[in-house]
């Protein structure tokens, strides 16, 4: 992984494509928080955030998150929980619980010292190719291409490039060509030009051309197809899950339960339930999962919430149902934990990010969706 030589023999071509892209770098750079800072932690900490979040989304957890870490010590020394609480609504927790132990680690094996090559910056937990290249770039000034999505989509432009940049062998050729480009001292300014060209006039569709530093030397642009690059295989279809999650609620509390601590969305907390199996209905679902998971008998009542929701890998549709429980004590039989919170308490708690919308809902319409429950139980 490690950056070969500089290749010699740099045309005027790409000299100019350097020095037209680094100019307009000077002038139309977005302004972000994590640009105001050198220091390798805080540019980790975004490019850790950024790696599945837009930017817009970012800024006000990045700011948040530095406030309540401001250093890799704070980080490696605060409980799991609270990074996770600082990460929630993000999505991708697996990010905060690597981001912690690689926090912890680099504290532990380095003594809080940075590791200054690919390949160390790499064993880190939730660390790529890409980020460790980002940061020995910007934070280190160390001369190293990085590729984020966007700079791929300019570069793939730039060349009309006929393969698939997500495809390794696509990959690989992209970089070779990017690094042909690298003006040498200048890797920071040069990746960060090239992702904000692409999120800002180099967008996915409808590109700005008239505006963009580099179309005089744009092969796409010159062929009239921009739009074509980059060359994309077809997307694989996601599978869909029909989920039910149940919400019970006693004396003012509702029940929780804490996802396995392994595996996915691990450590959050949900309303428990689970996967729709072939030939079963929600309720019965329902009433199973909670069978399994809690060791409880439960009467299924209203439905409250239909909500949509798409995983890295799934798609899920999350049936949400009022639930009575008829016989049992809720115990961790399936999860980590369970336990009774008030609803103005749920806030402590990191949900995955539909559950927000969930625990969102019994705050506003909770109390009237309980009487309606009492009154359509009197009926009977
Ligand atoms: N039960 C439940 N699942 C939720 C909630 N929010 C949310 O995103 N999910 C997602 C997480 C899981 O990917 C999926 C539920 O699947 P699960 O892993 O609990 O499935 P399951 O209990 O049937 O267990 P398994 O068959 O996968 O072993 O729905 C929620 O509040 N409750
Ligand atoms: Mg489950």
């Amino acid at each position: 992984m490690e950056r070969e030589g500089k290749p010699s023999g740099i045309s005027e071509v790409e000299r100019a494509i350097a020095e037209a892209l680094l100019r307009w770098y000077e002038t139309h750079r977005r302004d972000l928080p994590w640009r105001r800072r050198r220091d390798p932690y805080a540019i980790w900490i975004a490019e850790v955030m950024l790696q599945q979040t837009r930017v817009e989304t970012v800024i006000p957890y990045y700011e948040r998150f530095l406030a309540r870490f401001p250093t890799l010590q704070d980080l490696a020394a605060a409980p799991l929980e609270e990074v996770l609480k600082a990460w929630e609504g993000l999505g991708y927790y697996a990010r905060a619980r690597h981001l912690h132990e690689a926090a912890r680690r680099l504290m532990e094996e380095r003594g809080g010292e940075f590791p200054r090559t690919l390949a160390e910056w790499r064993r880190l937990p939730g660390v790529g190719p890409y980020m460790a290249a980002a940061i020995l770039s910007i934070a280190f000034g160390q001369d190293i291409v990085a590729l984020d999505g966007n700079a791929i989509r300019v570069l793939a432009r730039l060349f009309a490039f006929d393969q698939d940049p997500r495809r390794p062998a696509g990959r690989r050729q992209l970089q070779q060509r990017a690094e042909r480009l690298l003006p040498s001292g200048q890797a920071g300014a040069f990746n960060q030009a090239l992702m904000d060209l692409g999120a800002t006039l180099c967008t996915p569709k409808s590109p700005r051309c008239p505006e963009c530093p580099l179309r005089a030397f744009c092969a796409a642009y010159a062929q009239g197809n921009p739009e074509a690059f980059p060359v994309r295989a077809p997307r694989r279809m996601l599978p869909h899950y029909d989920v039910t999650a149940g919400v019970i609620e006693a004396d003012g509390r509702v029940l929780i339960a804490q996802r396995p601590l392994q595996g996915m969305l691990g450590g959050l907390w949900e309303f428990p339930g689970g996967k729709v199996e072939p030939g079963e209905s929600l309720e019965e679902c329902l009433q199973r999962e909670l069978r399994e998971e809690l060791g409880i008998e439960v009467e299924v009542g209203e439905p409250l919430l239909t909500l949509r929701h798409t995983y890295t890998h799934m798609r899920i549709t999350l049936h949400v149902f009022r639930c009575r429980i008829r016989s049992g004590t809720p115990q961790p039989i399936g999860c980590a934990d369970v336990r009774w919170v008030p609803i103005a308490e749920l806030d402590r708690y990191a949900f995955p990010r539909t559950d927000q919308r969930i625990v969102e809902w019994l705050r506003q319409e909770g109390s009237s969706s309980l009487t309606r429950q009492t009154t359509g139980r009197s009926r009977t």
